[in-house]
């Protein structure tokens, strides 16, 4: 469904009110079910969290000016991307080592998305495997790829995604080696040692034939090993453009002059991402990083965005400022650690309804007038 009307889930909301409905309850909720260290690890940023304190505060300096009287009794939240329609401008952003909140991970989140037809991002340090995760709902997939140093481990897990009927690469580009994540240190946690990241690697022939013994150990050592990959760079697009057909986005662009170059290489789409915080601490926000990039790229190829989406309101300023669709991080994997499944359907349900009722009293009633909406900047 794509077309909603006043209120459509809000009933579902108050039936079913096992989830929190705001933000921060929904955090509190997670924080008083996970360990401190599983917490900690989903929660934080990087070195002293300016940046993932400046993805929450900069959308309070962006302010939506409704413009009303346009009858909003009915509105099309719908999008098209990559030659598919979708009900919503909504993606579940890639989040590794989905176990660490819920036993069914990845699996539990994807049935929960299949419900509204939302994208789910696998990420290379998934706890299931492609295949398991590519069977596991109707729900459209995507795969992030971690770019290994073992080139044939990233082309093994490109071919394994495009046989499993996934629709799309994303190559996440802030990450070639791990951001210093000051709690996460002073734990001493890292929840692939647990083994909740490998579900693609021990399933994966070209991965298994490079550990010399298949163990636990072994495994992680291996993926460690493998994804930090400083080395990364446009050469290494150019190749996989060449590996596979299936459209390919760049995740984690912050500058403009890499958008343009991502552009002219013929790269399909981009994502304006700091990565919730976690990488550079530092960097710009990226509500604050998108309208330039959205200007610069000019409707050549589609800009997703993501880091600090917590409401629907959120979702209205950045899809006004210029992305063509949003990408969903922290607030479904508290969902999941707090009630599963149906957790993170309870989450999309009231998110949709945030978001629809948001539109309507923005004035808007579809994705081609909410580009229109005006936003101010303090
Ligand atoms: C626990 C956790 C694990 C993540 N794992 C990945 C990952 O494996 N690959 C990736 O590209 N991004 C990963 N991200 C980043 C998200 O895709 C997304 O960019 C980020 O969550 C957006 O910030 P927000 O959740 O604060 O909105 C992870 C984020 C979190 C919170
Ligand atoms: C400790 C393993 C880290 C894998 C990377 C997952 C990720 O992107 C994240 O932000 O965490």
């Amino acid at each position: 469904m794509s077309t909603y009307k006043s209120n459509d889930y809000i009933v579902q909301s108050i039936e079913e009110s096992l989830l929190p409905v705001g933000y921060e309850e929904i955090e509190k909720a997670a924080r008083d079910i996970l360990s401190p260290q599983a917490f900690s690890y989903i929660s934080s940023g990087a070195g002293a969290e300016e940046t993932a304190r400046k993805n929450k505060d900069a959308f309070q300096k962006y302010s939506i000016v409704p413009k009303l009287l346009n009858d909003v009794s009915e509105v099309d939240t719908s999008i098209s991307l990559f030659e598919r329609n979708y009900p919503t401008p909504f993606i579940l952003a890639p989040v590794g080592v989905l176990k660490l909140a819920d036993d069914q991970g990845d699996l539990a989140v994807t049935r929960a998305a299949s419900k509204y037809n939302i994208p789910f991002i696998q990420s290379t340090v998934s706890s299931f495997s492609i295949e398991e995760v590519g069977q596991s709902s109707g729900a459209p997939k995507w795969f992030q790829l971690y770019w290994t140093s073992l080139e044939d481990i990233s082309f093994s897990f490109v071919k394994r995604a495009e046989k499993a009927g996934y629709e799309a690469i994303v190559v996440t580009i802030d990450t070639v080696t791990l951001g210093f994540r000051e709690k996460d240190l002073s734990y001493g946690y890292s929840p692939l040692a647990d083994g909740y990241g490998q579900g693609n690697f021990e399933s994966d022939d070209v991965f298994l034939s490079t550990v010399e013994e298949v163990n636990n150990s072994a495994i992680v050592d291996g993926i460690i090993k493998n994804i930090n990959y400083p080395a990364l760079n446009w050469s290494h697009i150019s190749k996989l453009k060449e590996k596979t057909s299936l459209p390919i986005l760049l995740k984690g662009v912050l500058h403009p002059e890499d958008a343009q170059r991502a552009v002219n290489l013929g790269v399909d789409g981009l994502i304006v991402s700091n990565h919730g915080g976690r990488q550079l601490d530092g960097v710009i926000s990226s509500i604050d990083a998108l309208s330039e990039i959205a200007k610069v790229v000019n409707g050549k190829i589609p800009v997703l965005f993501d880091s600090g989406i917590r409401r629907g309101s959120d979702a209205l300023k950045a899809l006004a400022l210029g992305a063509d669709a949003v990408l969903i991080g922290r607030p479904y994997v508290y969902s999941l650690a707090i009630n599963g499944e149906k957790g993170v359907s309870q989450f999309l349900a009231n998110f949709l309804q945030d978001f629809s009722s948001s539109m309507m009293l923005s004035g808007v009633k579809n994705m081609k007038q909410l580009q229109q909406l005006k936003i101010i900047c303090d």
